[in-house]
C-alpha cells in the first residue's frame, strides 16, 4: 500500500514536470479554446436577437444584416478556433510523449545490464511504446479540459447572469454535482486503471515469453498448455478491460442524467415565464430573445463538464502509466553513477584494477565472501574459482560495475569504471538479430571487414561464413540459429578481441565447449592477455595456467 502511494507519488510529479515543459503550448489550446468560447456566445445571441426581431418585432428581415454577419463570422470563427486549440494540445501531447521516450530511453541507458536482464523483454517494450502512448489523452483532452470546465461555465455564468440571475443561479447549483459525481467514479476508475496497466504488461511479458520460447515448448509438445495459459491471462485482461468500460458508461449515464434534468429546470422556468404563471424575481423581465439565449446556453454550459467527465479516464490512464514509468526511471539503477568514470584514451597504456575491502552481495547483511582485496596491472590475469552459488559471477558483475558493492571500493586507474573501459562475456552469450558483421560491430562499430576477417579467422569460424554465400553480410538471428553453443561463444569472443578494453571479464569462457572451440578460445585468451586486465570465473585447469593471481572462493553454505 504504502509502495503505491510513493509510485503515485512519483508518477504525479512526473506528470507536472512534463506538463512544464508543454506549458506554453497547452495554455495556448486553452486561449483558443476560450475565444471558441466567445464566438459560440456571440452566435447564439445573434440567433436569439435575430429570431427575436423577426418574429416579436416583425423588422424587415434586409435591416438584419450586421446580426447577420456577426453569426455567419461566429460561425465560421468557432470551428477554425476549435481546430487550433486541438492543434495545440495535440502538439503538446506529442512533445510531451516524445520527452518521456527519451527520458525512459536514457533510463534504460543508465540503468544496469544486471537489472535489464531480469526484467521481462515484453514489459519493457510495453512501458515504452504502450505506458507513453497512454499520456496522449491527458495532454491532448484532458489537461486543457479541465481548465475550459472552468473558465467556459464562468463566462456563459455572465452572459446568463446579465438577462437572468435566477437562471444563472439554477446553473450555479447544478454545476457542482457533475465534477462531485465525477470524483466519485473516477476514484473508483483510478484504481482499476492501475490494475488495467498491472495486467497488460504481464500479459505482454507472457505472451513475448511464449513466442520466444516457442522452441522448447515444442519440444516438450506443451503447445496445448501454452495456449490456455495465454487464454486465462487474456480473460483475465478482458475483466479488466470491461471493468473500466462499465464505469466509464457509468460515469456518462450519471452525468446525462444530472445535466438533463437541469436543463429541463431551466426550460420549465423560462417556459412558465414566458407564459406569465410565474411572474417572482426577474421572470416577468423575461422576453423570447433572452429566453432563447439563456436556453441555448444552458446545454452549452454544461458541455465542457461533460467533455472533462468524458476525459477524465485519460487522467486516470495517464496517472497509471506515468506511476509505472516514474518507479522504473527511479528505482532501478543498481550501477555506480555515471560521472568521472574512466574512459579509455589512446594514451592509457598502462592501467591498474584495485580493490579495496570488497564486500559482494544483493542484500545488505548477506555479504556473499570475505572482503576482497586485489591489485591487478594490465597483461595480468585473475582466475575466480570455486563451487557453484559461491559468487563469481556476482564478484564479476561488481567489477564491470553492473552491480553496486555493499561495500569497499571498486577503481580503474583510481577512477570508477566506464562502460567504454570494459567488456564483460557472460555464461550465455547475446547475439542480436542482425547479419554477422552488424553482431561483430555492436562492441567496435569502427571495425573495418578486414579486421573482422582476422578474428573470425583467429577463432576458426571464418569458414561458417564463407560457407554461407553472403559471408559477413548473412545473417544469425536473436538466438544465434544453426551455430553451436562453442560457435557463439566464440563468435561472442570475436566482438571482444575486435576492440579490447583495458578490463575483460568472462564468466566460464571453456565452460560446455568441445574441445575444438575450447582450443580456440584458449588461444584468444593468450592474445588478450597482454593487452588488458583480464578476470575470468572458470573451473578449467588449461585458463587456471594462464592466471598470475588466483581467487578461491569457499562454498556459502561453509561459511
Ligand atoms: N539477482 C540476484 N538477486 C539475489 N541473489 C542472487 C541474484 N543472482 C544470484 N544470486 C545469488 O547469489 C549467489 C551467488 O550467485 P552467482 O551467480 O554469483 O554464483 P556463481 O559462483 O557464479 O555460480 P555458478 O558457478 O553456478 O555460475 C547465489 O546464491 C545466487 O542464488
Amino acid at each position: 500500500m504504502k509502495d503505491q502511494q510513493v509510485q503515485d507519488k512519483a508518477g504525479r510529479f512526473l506528470l507536472k514536470q512534463l506538463i512544464q515543459k508543454q506549458r506554453s503550448r497547452l495554455l495556448l489550446a486553452v486561449l483558443m479554446g476560450v475565444l471558441a468560447t466567445i464566438a459560440m456566445i456571440v452566435q447564439w445571441y445573434t440567433l436569439a436577437q435575430l429570431t427575436y426581431n423577426l418574429i416579436i418585432q416583425q423588422q424587415p428581415f434586409v435591416e438584419q444584416y450586421m446580426l447577420i454577419l456577426l453569426m455567419v463570422l461566429s460561425l465560421i470563427l468557432r470551428p477554425v478556433l476549435i481546430r487550433a486549440q486541438e492543434h495545440y494540445s495535440q502538439l503538446a501531447s506529442l512533445h510531451a510523449r516524445e520527452h518521456l521516450r527519451e527520458q525512459v530511453l536514457s533510463g534504460w541507458r543508465q540503468t544496469s545490464a544486471l537489472i535489464h536482464s531480469q526484467r521481462s523483454p515484453g514489459s519493457a517494450a510495453s512501458q515504452l511504446i504502450e505506458d507513453v502512448e497512454s499520456m496522449d489523452g491527458y495532454f491532448a483532452r484532458f489537461w486543457p479540459q479541465q481548465l475550459l470546465a472552468v473558465l467556459t461555465p464562468v463566462l456563459i455564468l455572465i452572459a446568463v447572469f446579465y438577462y437572468n440571475w435566477l437562471a444563472a443561479l439554477f446553473l450555479l447549483v447544478a454545476a457542482p454535482l457533475i465534477p462531485l459525481f465525477m470524483m466519485l467514479i473516477g476514484w473508483g476508475a483510478e484504481a482499476v486503471n492501475q490494475r488495467f496497466f498491472y495486467q497488460r504488461q504481464r500479459l505482454a511479458g507472457h505472451f513475448l515469453d511464449r513466442v520466444k520460447y516457442l522452441t522448447t515448448l515444442k519440444l516438450f509438445a506443451a503447445e496445448n498448455e501454452a495456449l490456455t495459459e495465454v487464454e486465462e491471462r487474456s480473460q483475465d485482461y478482458r475483466q479488466v478491460v470491461m471493468k473500466t468500460l462499465k464505469l466509464a458508461f457509468l460515469s456518462s449515464a450519471v452525468l446525462e442524467f444530472f445535466t438533463s434534468v437541469a436543463i429541463a429546470s431551466i426550460a420549465i422556468y423560462i417556459g412558465f415565464a414566458l407564459f406569465g404563471s410565474i411572474t417572482w424575481g426577474p421572470a416577468a423581465d423575461i422576453t423570447l430573445f433572452s429566453g432563447l439565449f439563456i436556453l441555448l446556453l444552458a446545454p452549452e454550459f454544461f458541455q465542457p463538464l461533460r467533455n472533462l467527465s468524458q476525459f477524465y479516464h485519460d487522467r486516470a490512464a495517464a496517472l497509471a502509466a506515468a506511476s509505472h514509468i516514474a518507479t522504473h526511471l527511479t528505482g532501478e539503477n543498481n550501477a555506480p553513477p555515471a560521472d568521472d568514470v574512466f574512459e579509455l584514451t589512446s594514451d592509457d597504456s598502462s592501467f591498474t584494477l584495485i580493490a579495496t575491502e570488497l564486500c559482494i552481495g544483493y542484500q545488505l547483511g548477506n555479504v556473499l565472501q570475505d572482503p576482497i582485496n586485489l591489485k591487478l596491472n594490465r597483461g595480468e590475469c585473475l582466475v575466480i574459482n570455486g563451487p557453484s552459488g559461491c559468487g563469481k559471477t556476482t564478484l564479476l558483475h561488481t567489477l564491470a560495475g553492473y552491480l553496486s558493492p555493499l561495500s569497499g571500493k571498486v577503481l580503474l586507474n583510481n577512477q570508477p569504471m566506464g562502460k567504454e573501459a570494459i567488456r564483460y562475456l557472460p555464461q550465455k552469450p547475446w547475439i542480436i538479430n542482425g547479419s554477422w558483421a552488424e553482431n561483430l560491430a555492436v562492441l567496435a562499430p569502427d571495425a573495418t571487414k578486414k579486421e573482422m576477417h582476422k578474428v573470425l579467422n583467429q577463432l576458426g569460424l571464418e569458414s561458417l561464413i564463407t560457407n554461407r554465400n553472403k559471408g559477413l553480410a548473412s545473417k544469425l538471428n536473436e538466438h544465434g540459429e544453426g551455430l553451436s553453443g562453442g560457435q557463439l561463444q566464440r563468435l561472442a569472443l570475436a566482438r571482444v578481441l575486435l576492440s579490447p578494453a583495458p578490463l575483460v571479464l568472462l564468466d566460464e569462457p571453456t565452460a560446455s565447449l568441445d574441445a575444438e572451440s575450447r582450443q580456440y578460445v584458449l588461444a584468444a585468451l593468450l592474445v588478450l592477455k597482454p593487452q588488458c586486465i583480464l578476470v575470468i570465473s572458470s573451473h578449467d585447469t588449461d585458463v587456471l595456467a594462464l592466471a598470475d593471481h588466483q581467487l578461491q572462493f569457499a562454498s556459502k553454505e561453509s561459511d
